[in-house]
This record gives structure tokens, C-alpha cells and sequence, in this order.
């Protein structure tokens, strides 16, 4: 048996599973216990699984969600002790509960005065976290001032699925493993202004939670940590913290709060309504699923077809799979011009409003009809 990796879907019924090129699998089909569907995809040979497989010397697979439209890239935090991350995330928090979400690590650390377990850290026992790290369920953990700080599976996946930006806070050796994931993520490095220790130093007596070997462990560790920065292959921003207010404002660009996604958590929820009895096959990088009946629906929605588009997917185990794209079409109505694209095939019912196609979607319906042509589609 090969070591699961990720959060596995739930059961499932009338699914279909298409082997897709670069090592994955796609399921395509309805949760047991809502009727509702979803997509996910199993990497079987993809290189983040291959890492895997070598690391642990056995077969590894890895779970990841499949989201529709542009869904927001996680953002990795890092910078030195006392430099000001998690006092820059919490105002991105504040300000924004509803598009940012904070992937809760675990630490062997104790916690600090108004820390709360499971809020901001879940503390835990080095012997239950060599444990539970042997059992993969971290994406990344690291020995960082003398305690272990992992951030698992889990965390990411919780955030990810409610559709907001996850947000890590990690150490420099953490960025460096989640470079190696498929996760996907922007990497940012927050770093203090002239004369750079000193400032650390002042902030991190300023904060007054650490004792005085503790506070000289970490000033020795911001040292490397600075030069582990320099590495240009790894963040895509460096920011400096001297400020409070102008470093907020790069982060908050730095983490797309001026960029509109068009991800939609509830289209994504109510997408793939399920369809028993539906087929599904792979088309170049289209998933064709045709026919199949869905709860809601009064007849049987025989004929109708749904494509989904694979060709700008991104991200991976673990979290989601991104850019998935749904292309519709229904054999009852008008035929190849009626279609919408953004829609889920749960809602190819009778009522379902198609609209028009602009001159960019007209594209589409000619990759429509070579698809149903080879489908051997006719209406
Ligand atoms: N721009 C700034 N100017 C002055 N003080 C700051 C600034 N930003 C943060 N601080 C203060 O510095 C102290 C350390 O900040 P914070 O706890 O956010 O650091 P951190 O990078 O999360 O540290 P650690 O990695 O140890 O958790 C806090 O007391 C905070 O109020
Ligand atoms: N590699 C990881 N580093 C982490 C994680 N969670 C936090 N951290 C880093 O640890 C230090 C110290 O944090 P503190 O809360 O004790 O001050 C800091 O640099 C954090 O970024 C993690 O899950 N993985």
C-alpha cells in the first residue's frame, strides 16, 4: 500500500476517475453524505510525489482539491525573530477575515501569554510530533530556536478549502521544503531596517515575551537566517519592516489584496452537483462528462454534456489543484452556440439561463464541436 499523502476526499458515489498526463488522476463525482460533487486529484507521478517517495523509500500518493477559476496562491511568510511577521498578519487578518485564512502550525513550544491553542499555534510534545512527522502528516517541520514548529497537512487544506489565501508564517528551512511542494505558493521575506540586529534586538525586548538566552539564541539565528535570505532563487518579495503602516501596505500587494480573483468559494460548493450514471473521458486537456442524473433534477438529463478544462490548472498536493475551468453545453436546447462557460454541470437543468457566447467564447465552441464530434455526438 502506498503512504497516503494530504486530506483525502470524503466517500464518494458515482464518480469517475480519468488518468490525466503529468501523473495525476482526476476523480470527478458526488459526496456520500450531501449529494453535492466535487473534483479532486490523486498525484500518482508527479514530482512532488516522487520527492516524497524517495524521502520515505516507499510509494507515496498525495490528495488535492480541484477549484474552478483563478483561486488565490498561499502566501509563505518569513523573516527573523522579533522582525514584526506576526504583528503584520494580524492586521491582514483583521482587516480582511473574509479573504485571508492563517495555517495554524504546531510548536513544542510553550505558549506565551494570551496564546491560544488551535488559534495560534497547536502546542504539542516532541515526542507526539516526531511521531505524527513520521506519519507525514506535515508538509514542512523544522528544528527553529530549539523547539519544532511543523505545519501539517491539515492546516493548509482547512484554509484552502474555505476558499481563502492561506498564509504561512514559517522559518527560512520551512520556505525552503514548500518551494519544493507543489503548493504553489508566493514566497515573501520581511526583513528590519539599519542597523539590522540592533532594531531585532529592540523590538524583540520591546515585546518582552522571550528570556534573555532566548532572546540572544534568536538574534544568533536571525544572522542566518538574513543570509539564507540572499538566496534569490526563493522570495519573490523582500520588504522591509521599518514602518509598520508603508510595510503593511506592500504586504498587503504582496498578498493580492488589489487583485480580484475570480474564485468563488460557493460556485466551487455548489459546482458539481452529482450526476449517477454520467461518463467521463479525457480530450487533449478537456474532461468530457456526459449524461447522468442529478438530485434535483425531475427527468433524466440524458445527453447532456459538461467539459471541463484542464489547460491553465496550477497549485497541487497539497491544498488545491487551481484553474480548473467548466465549459457547458445542453443537447436539449440550441445546441453548439449555447453554452456558458464558469458554470457547474449541476446546474444544466431546465432552468439553467445560457448566454451568448462573446468572440473569445466562440473559440470554445469549436473546440465544442470537434469534442462532440468525437465523442460521436449528434443532436
Ligand atoms: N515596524 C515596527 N516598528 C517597531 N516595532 C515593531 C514594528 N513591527 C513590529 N514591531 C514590534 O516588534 C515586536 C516583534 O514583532 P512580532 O512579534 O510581530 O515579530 P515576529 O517576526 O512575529 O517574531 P517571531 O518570529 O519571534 O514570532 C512586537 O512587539 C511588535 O509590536
Ligand atoms: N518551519 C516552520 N517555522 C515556523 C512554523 N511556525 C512558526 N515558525 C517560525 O518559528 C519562528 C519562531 O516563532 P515563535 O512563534 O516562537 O516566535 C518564527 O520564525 C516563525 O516563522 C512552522 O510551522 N514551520
Amino acid at each position: 500500500m502506498p503512504k497516503v499523502l494530504g486530506t483525502p476526499p470524503s466517500p464518494r458515489f458515482a464518480h469517475s476517475a480519468v488518468l490525466l498526463e503529468g501523473g495525476r488522476i482526476l476523480i470527478y463525482g458526488g459526496r456520500a453524505t450531501t449529494a453535492k460533487g466535487d473534483i479532486w486529484f490523486l498525484e500518482v507521478n508527479t514530482p512532488f510525489v516522487r520527492i516524497q517517495s524517495k524521502l520515505l523509500n516507499m510509494d507515496v500518493v498525495a490528495w488535492s482539491k480541484g477549484v474552478t477559476g483563478n483561486a488565490p496562491q498561499p502566501v509563505v511568510i518569513c523573516g527573523p525573530s522579533g522582525v514584526g511577521k506576526g504583528t503584520l498578519i494580524g492586521k491582514l487578518m483583521k482587516d480582511f477575515p473574509d479573504k485571508f485564512g492563517f495555517s495554524v502550525s504546531h510548536t513544542t513550544r510553550s505558549p506565551r501569554e494570551k496564546e491560544q491553542d488551535g488559534v495560534h499555534y497547536h502546542f504539542t510534545t516532541r515526542h507526539i510530533m516526531e511521531k505524527e512527522i513520521m506519519e507525514r502528516k506535515f508538509l514542512e517541520s523544522a528544528d527553529v530556536h530549539g523547539n519544532l514548529y511543523g505545519t501539517s497537512w491539515a492546516a493548509v487544506d482547512a484554509v484552502t478549502d474555505s476558499g481563502k489565501t492561506c498564509i504561512l508564517d514559517i522559518d527560512v528551512q520551512g520556505a525552503q521544503s514548500v518551494k519544493k511542494s507543489s503548493l504553489d505558493a508566493v514566497f515573501v521575506f520581511i526583513k528590519p531596517p539599519y542597523p539590522e540586529e540592533e532594531q531585532l534586538e529592540k523590538r524583540l525586548r520591546g515585546r518582552g515575551t522571550e528570556s534573555e538566552e532566548q532572546i540572544q539564541k534568536r538574534l544568533r539565528n536571525a544572522k542566518a537566517e538574513l543570509e539564507r535570505a540572499k538566496d534569490a532563487t526563493l522570495f519573490d518579495h523582500i520588504l522591509v519592516n521599518a514602518k509598520l503602516d508603508e510595510a503593511y501596505e506592500s504586504l498587503k500587494v504582496c498578498c493580492h489584496v488589489y487583485v480580484s480573483c475570480n474564485y468563488d468559494a460557493a460556485a466551487n460548493e455548489f459546482v458539481q452537483e452529482a450526476r449517477s450514471g454520467h461518463s467521463a473521458s479525457l480530450i487533449g486537456s478537456k474532461v468530457l462528462i456526459c449524461g447522468g442524473i442529478t438530485a434535483s433534477a425531475s427527468s433524466i438529463a440524458l445527453g447532456d454534456i459538461a467539459i471541463l478544462d484542464l489547460s491553465n490548472i496550477s497549485g497541487g498536493a497539497p491544498g488545491t489543484t487551481r484553474g480548473l475551468n467548466w465549459v457547458l453545453t445542453n443537447s436539449k436546447s440550441n445546441g453548439i452556440g449555447n453554452y456558458c462557460t464558469q458554470h457547474p454541470p449541476g446546474s444544466l437543468s431546465q432552468n439553467h439561463k445560457l448566454v451568448s457566447p462573446s468572440s473569445s467564447e466562440r473559440l470554445v465552441a469549436g473546440d465544442l464541436s470537434s469534442t462532440r464530434a468525437a465523442n460521436g455526438f449528434t443532436r
